[in-house]
């Protein structure tokens, strides 16, 4: 037990990385219009580009609007469709980072809620499908069922920019903190995810989650909402960066806007050295509890 206690994680052996990265988050106004919700995109990724940006982040259906009777519709392969086209013309043009919030993918007869990140040269490095699909019900507040028109995904899916390594997950799962933790486990050092939080659940647990799991798991956390419509799904908005000490470094309001935050990871560095968590953890403890207990599964229904 004690050899497992005090053996030294290989967490405490991450790469010190110093460096910043500039990132924007692109909280944009999306509608029924594909054409115009790409050309937005486009517009913006430009801007912000000009305004310093190397990584650009989109929100989740930034192309569509979100709703489980709009998936089909909108649905496109990944890389070959025209979202995936403009996004990686917009990366090579603009020799930048583009995590392309998420689009409705459709592989054969199944359809995915699905994240694609291009690199500077426009080639698509990772493709996340989303794990936790969103189904929840609660009364005279949102009843949501992504899993009537959605497969979920899952693989966790990391990429790296230069030596900083980012895991992505989407909207929903930020729910799910053992996610959150295998990416640390696998050395991350930023989480991001495309979300759209709603009215009901984004003014308790939009922030609240952002910050926990960038102070569990001492990284930082970036989280992309669309902008706030006035019709349909209305999303929280406040898109948001979050320290690996869980303070909010910057936080949108709800209407369009870029976001702009340097993320400095040094600050990773630090926390880690001063609060050592991870070292610390008992897992002697922790893995009879977390592994597969069936009581704790009847209990939660
Ligand atoms: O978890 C929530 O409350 C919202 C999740 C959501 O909107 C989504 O997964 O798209």
């Amino acid at each position: 037990m004690f050899t497992r206690l005090f053996k030294p994680s290989r967490l405490c052996f991450s790469t010190m990385v110093n460096r910043n990265i500039s990132v924007a988050l692109l909280q944009l106004n999306v509608g029924r219009d594909r054409a115009i919700n790409l050309k937005n995109a486009v517009s913006k990724i430009a801007e912000a580009k000009n305004g310093g940006a190397e990584l650009v982040a989109l929100s989740e259906c930034f192309n569509s609007p979100y709703g489980v009777k709009f998936f089909e519709e909108y649905a496109e392969n990944i890389p070959d469709g025209p979202s995936c086209t403009l996004l990686s013309k917009a990366a090579k043009e603009h020799g930048i980072y583009i995590v392309g919030g998420t689009i409705p993918e459709r592989d054969n007869s199944k359809l995915y809620n699905t994240c694609t990140v291009w690199n500077p040269n426009g080639e698509l490095i990772a493709k996340y499908r989303k794990m936790h699909l969103f189904d929840i019900d609660i009364p005279g507040g949102i009843t949501f069922k992504e899993s009537e028109s959605l497969t979920a995904g899952s693989s966790l899916v990391t990429f790296n920019v230069d030596n900083v390594k980012f895991g992505i997950g989407v909207c929903y799962d930020m729910r799910f903190e053992e996610l959150a933790k295998l990416y640390r486990q696998q050395n991350c050092d930023v989480l991001i995810y495309p979300g759209a939080f709603n009215m009901t659940t984004g003014p308790l647990h939009w922030e609240l989650l952002q910050r926990s799991r960038a102070v569990d798991n001492q990284v930082f956390v970036c989280a992309i909402s669309p902008a706030r419509a006035e019709k349909g799904y209305i999303a929280w908005g406040h898109s948001q960066v979050t320290n690996p000490w869980g303070k909010v470094l910057a936080k949108a309001g709800y209407n369009e806007e870029i976001l702009y935050c340097d993320l400095n990871f040094q600050e990773c560095n630090e926390v880690r050295q001063q609060i050592p968590v991870f070292p610390q953890r008992r897992i002697d403890i922790y893995d009879t509890v977390l592994t597969n207990n069936p009581n704790v599964e009847k209990s939660a229904q």
